[in-house]
């Protein structure tokens, strides 16, 4: 069973059709990237496979459950947990606060006392795990409105996996990030979505091509290629409509 499918997904905001007909299969365990230049109808597909916007017509479907209809926290409790460009931190929380809420909300901390007890402990232990995968452990109490940048984007990830969702889709999770730091950062998503199916948005073609298993070119609102990363480099479509230089930049 795919991880995620999509099938002939359209969007029209009035009369402009942003997404036009786009068909994916994402298996369980791959990491793809959604490149494309600006415009193209990126972070719409990510605001539809979240819920974040009602599809115009067809189908998407998580881990073999149509979530068409779906709103986004339903979409949530179903596997699938999401990053945003902007940032999602509370800034006066501290790190372990931060991952713990992420935690609990995935728990559904609403149900009876002997539950939340339990509930508890296990949050903990989870948030404990969160902490030690994206190597805050000593930043634990501070709070994340002062960590650096990339500290804050790390936590980032870590609420989005804290949950234990297991698709995850991360929208430019490297942006403003420097050389060094971005390259701590696919490693960091490299080890936290092992095991995991790993949908990303991403400029940084180096950090596409270092992270991708295939790669997804979208091109206002067509996905005119979907395929591995060296043949995405050789395709003459893809280099005529987006990828220009930018592939010798990433070798
Ligand atoms: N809520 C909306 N209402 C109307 N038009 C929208 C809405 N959201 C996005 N659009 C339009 O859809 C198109 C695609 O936008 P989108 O943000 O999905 O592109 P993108 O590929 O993510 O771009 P970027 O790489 O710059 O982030 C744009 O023309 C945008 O103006």
């Amino acid at each position: 069973m795919n991880a995620l499918e999509l099938k002939d997904v359209r969007k029209q905001f009035g009369a402009a059709q942003i997404i036009r007909g786009a068909n994916l299969a994402v298996a369980q365990g791959e990491r793809l990237a959604v490149i494309g230049p600006n415009g193209a109808g990126k972070s719409t597909l990510f605001n539809l496979i979240s819920g974040r916007f009602p599809a115009s017509s067809g189908e998407i479907v998580l881990n073999g459950e149509n979530i068409t209809r779906l709103k986004p926290y339903q979409i949530n409790r179903r596997g699938l947990a999401r990053s945003f460009q902007i940032s999602n931190l509370f800034v006066h929380l501290s790190v372990y606060e931060n991952l713990r809420c992420a935690v609990l909300w995935s728990l559904g901390y609403k149900y009876s006392f002997w539950q939340r007890l339990g509930g508890l402990r296990d949050a903990h232990e989870r948030v404990e795990i969160v902490l030690e995968q994206i190597g805050l452990q000593r930043q634990r109490a501070v709070l994340a409105g002062v960590l650096s940048y990339a500290e804050q984007r790390a936590l980032e990830i870590g609420i989005t996996i804290a949950g234990g969702a297991n698709v995850i889709l991360l929208d430019e999770p490297t942006a403003g990030m420097s050389r060094s730091e971005s390259d701590a950062a696919v490693e960091l998503i490299r080890k936290v979505t092992i095991g995991k199916t790993l949908l990303m948005v991403e400029h940084d073609m180096s950090v596409v091509f270092g992270l991708a298993d295939r790669i997804a070119v979208l091109v206002y609102g067509e996905m005119i290629a979907c395929d591995t990363p060296a043949n995405i480099r050789n395709n003459a479509a893809v280099q005529a409509a987006y990828l220009g230089g930018a592939d010798e930049e990433a070798a």
